[in-house]
């Protein structure tokens, strides 16, 4: 394609040579002749430092920052280089899925995009998501090590998806990825938000800053004439409606508060939990085989995106109640000895942690015993956090290492224990832990093992000295329950 057809269809002025474009890349060691390289000023390296070798390696244009040199291809300015870039990229990378949605939201955000892509394969549509889980479509789940790709992986992969016949595609846009434009170009028919916590405050400055971040899904990327589709019973849900109004968005809100998806009533059940709901005037009851409220706001608000982009209700509906448990997500990975259930799920802020015991409380007739910890080189604001709501919500909280990355594990523990009182305990060494857990699980007692839920490692060290030592909760609970004598 040439560079200046893309101009022409990014509505962009070609101040330069014509030439071929044979790719993008925003690394300049994937540059090859004909790319177009996107230099980024970045959190570790500034990509304008890169410029000159991307231009010998072949680079026939380079999207930057006005002050940045490029000499021997045509220089993109512009203030805010990568969104330019991802405007420049999408009409290279055709065709992409008709249908696309986006979900972003602190916690959520996988279990949405996961359970979306169930609802639509379920109504006979070849449906992938994107996200923490990687691109997963019916086949297969590939990482792209990122929750939110960049924006070349982004874009390779919807192409690649839509040369194999997927139609529908739900992705996570995590605020990394929206504030670095990571997930700009390809039209978004809707956006959803499930809600605000703290989480990033290390990347982010405030809270409001972190919310300002999300809400460029409502602001810019969802496209004209969209729908957003809101969880409306967050703390800040009626400011995620005010941006969606501000841009003339279709909203569909969904939860006891919401207009699209009422819910009425939720009776936890043995398995799962019966919904009550109401859409377009009609009430409903469904039977969700998933357990915890958080699990059924995913559920509702995947259907909303359904509803939003095409879904006919009954069959939506209908859906709803075969979807299965997400990956790490509540799932059951094994039974103690003396019979008690354990669960591994991917809690790893405050309220992702509150979440996950309350959605296992209505199933403990004994203790709750909680095993989690928090990562290292993220937030340390959330640790004291995650501490107290273990304290306050389990009857017995093991703080044990959750990839304690380029930090002292034991330092990470202790910031999560001075948000807990006398009775907390801390066993460093994660399996050691859950063995505790298990061993100690009685008749009655649930088990939670949080934090990792999908992760297959523990990641310890940084840079050049990073290891990343096999570790999947889910196999090291059955571990521990079998060599105990459970299943
Ligand atoms: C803080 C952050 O988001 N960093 C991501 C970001 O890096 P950056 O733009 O700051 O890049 P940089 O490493 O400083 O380099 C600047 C530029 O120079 C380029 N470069 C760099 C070196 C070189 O030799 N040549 C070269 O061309 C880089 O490609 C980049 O364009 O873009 C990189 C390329 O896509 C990512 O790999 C990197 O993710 C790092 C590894 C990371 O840990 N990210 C996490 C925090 C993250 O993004 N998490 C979110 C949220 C998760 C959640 O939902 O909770 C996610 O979406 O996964
Ligand atoms: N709607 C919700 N409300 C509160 N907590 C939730 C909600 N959905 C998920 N959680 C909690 O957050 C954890 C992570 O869920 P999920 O992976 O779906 O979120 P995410 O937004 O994709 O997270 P990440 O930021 O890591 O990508 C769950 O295991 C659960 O503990
Ligand atoms: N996307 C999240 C994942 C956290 C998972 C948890 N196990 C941890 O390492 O903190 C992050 O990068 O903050
Ligand atoms: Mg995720």
């Amino acid at each position: 394609m040439k560079l200046s057809a893309l101009c022409a269809a990014a509505g962009l002025a070609l101040d330069g040579s014509d030439a071929n474009v044979t790719g993008f890349a925003i690394d300049h060691r994937k540059v090859a002749p004909g790319t177009v390289f996107g230099a980024f000023r970045g959190a570790k390296f500034n990509g304008e430092d890169f410029i000159p070798a991307a231009v010998g390696a072949g680079a026939v244009a380079v999207v930057a920052a006005p002050e940045a040199r490029v000499e021997g291809a045509v220089h993109f300015a512009d203030a805010e280089p990568r969104r330019l870039f991802a405007r420049l990229a999408a009409p290279f990378y055709t065709p992409v899925p008709e249908t696309l949605v986006a979900v972003t939201g602190t916690n959520g955000k996988t279990s949405t995009v996961e359970l979306t892509r169930q609802l639509w394969r379920m109504a006979g549509q070849r449906a992938a998501s994107i996200g923490t889980l990687g691109v997963t479509t019916s086949d297969e789940s590939v990482s792209t090590g990122l929750t939110t790709p960049d924006i070349v992986t982004f874009l390779a992969n919807l192409t690649g998806l839509a040369r194999e016949g997927v139609s529908h595609v739900a992705y996570e846009a995590s605020s990394h990825g929206l504030s670095q434009f990571r997930i700009e170009g390809p039209r978004v028919r809707a956006g959803a938000f499930t809600n605000l916590s703290r989480d990033h405050l290390d990347y982010h400055a405030t809270m409001d800053d972190y919310f300002a971040a999300k809400m460029r899904l409502f602001d810019e990327v969802v496209m004209d004439g969209g729908t957003a589709v809101i969880w409306a019973d967050d703390a800040w849900s009626e400011k995620a409606i005010a941006h969606a109004r501000a841009r003339g968005l279709k909203l569909f809100t969904v939860g006891a508060r919401g207009d699209g998806i009422r819910l009425v009533g939720r009776t936890p059940t043995a398995l799962g939990q019966k919904l009550e709901i109401e859409h377009e005037g009609k009430a409903r009851v469904i039977d969700l085989p998933l357990i915890g409220a958080y699990q059924a706001a995913n559920a509702l608000v995947a259907a909303g995106l359904v509803l939003a982009t095409g879904g006919e209700p009954d069959a939506t509906f209908d859906a709803v109640k075969r979807l299965v448990t997400v990956r790490g997500r509540i799932e059951r990975a094994a039974i103690s000895p003396a019979g008690a259930p354990i669960y591994v799920d991917y809690a790893h802020t405050p309220d992702a942690l509150e979440a996950a015991i309350a959605a296992l409380r209505p199933h403990v007739t004994g203790r709750l015993i909680a095993v989690f910890g928090a990562g290292g080189d993220r937030d340390q604001g959330k640790r004291p956090e995650m501490g107290r709501v273990a304290a306050e919500g389990a009857d017995v909280a093991i703080v044990t290492d959750d990839n304690p990355r380029g930090e002292e594990p034991s330092a990470i523990r202790a910031m999560v224990l001075a948000g807990m009182g006398e009775g907390a305990r801390e066993i460093g060494d994660r399996r050691a832990a859950i063995g505790a857990a298990v061993a100690e699980a009685g008749a009655g007692d649930v088990v939670l093992v949080a934090g990792k839920g999908h992760e297959q490692g523990q990641i310890i060290g940084s840079g050049d000295n990073v290891r990343v030592l096999p570790f999947d909760d889910v196999t090291v609970a059955r571990e521990m329950a079998g060599t105990l004598g459970g299943k």
